[in-house]
């Protein structure tokens, strides 16, 4: 979850950044990050407002999510039978992808939009398909990353 983390910090979204890890079955290697973003090449010109009468100027109509990317920057031939962790619960296009994609278990951090229809859709998707999802525990509140003791 600390990868998934670092993965969207990344990310260019002023509201919620997503980072999304997939790791394999047999020894949980990192198959797959990525965070929510415009589609390659398109940064600069796409809105990052979430308010607003017109959708065509907010960022949700182009956004890429994080699970998305994570899917879509596999190193392995497919992801099936792996795990996600992701910062913030899917919504329903990323669960209907986790699905089909052949991923068993989702463990997230965040369920901020727990009420919203696209959580509740993706929940039900989710416990029909019997993908496992599971909220991150920890005792360990941070993890700090120190440069210097890195270098050798
Ligand atoms: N499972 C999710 C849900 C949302 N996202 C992205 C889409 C947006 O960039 C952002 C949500 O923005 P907000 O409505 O909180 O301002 O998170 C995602 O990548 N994965
Ligand atoms: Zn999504």
């Amino acid at each position: 979850m600390a990868a998934a983390c670092l993965a969207a910090q990344r990310s260019k979204d002023p509201s919620t950044q997503v980072g999304a890890v997939i790791v394999n079955e047999t020894d949980n290697k990192i198959v797959g990050t990525g965070y929510n973003g415009m589609p390659a090449g398109l940064d600069d010109q796409f809105p990052w407002k979430r308010d607003g009468e017109e959708p065509l100027k907010k960022k949700y109509i182009y956004v890429t999510h994080g699970e998305l990317n994570a899917i879509m920057n596999k190193s392995s031939a497919d992801v099936k039978g792996c795990t996600m962790y992701v910062t913030l619960f899917p919504c329903n296009e990323c669960a209907k992808l986790i699905i089909q994609s052949g991923i068993r278990k989702v463990i997230y951090l965040s369920n901020k939009y727990e009420k919203s229809n696209e959580t509740q859709a993706a929940k039900r998707m989710f416990d029909e398909a019997e993908v496992k999802t599971e909220q991150f525990k920890t005792t360990c509140s941070e993890i700090l990353i120190n440069f210097h003791e890195c270098l050798q």
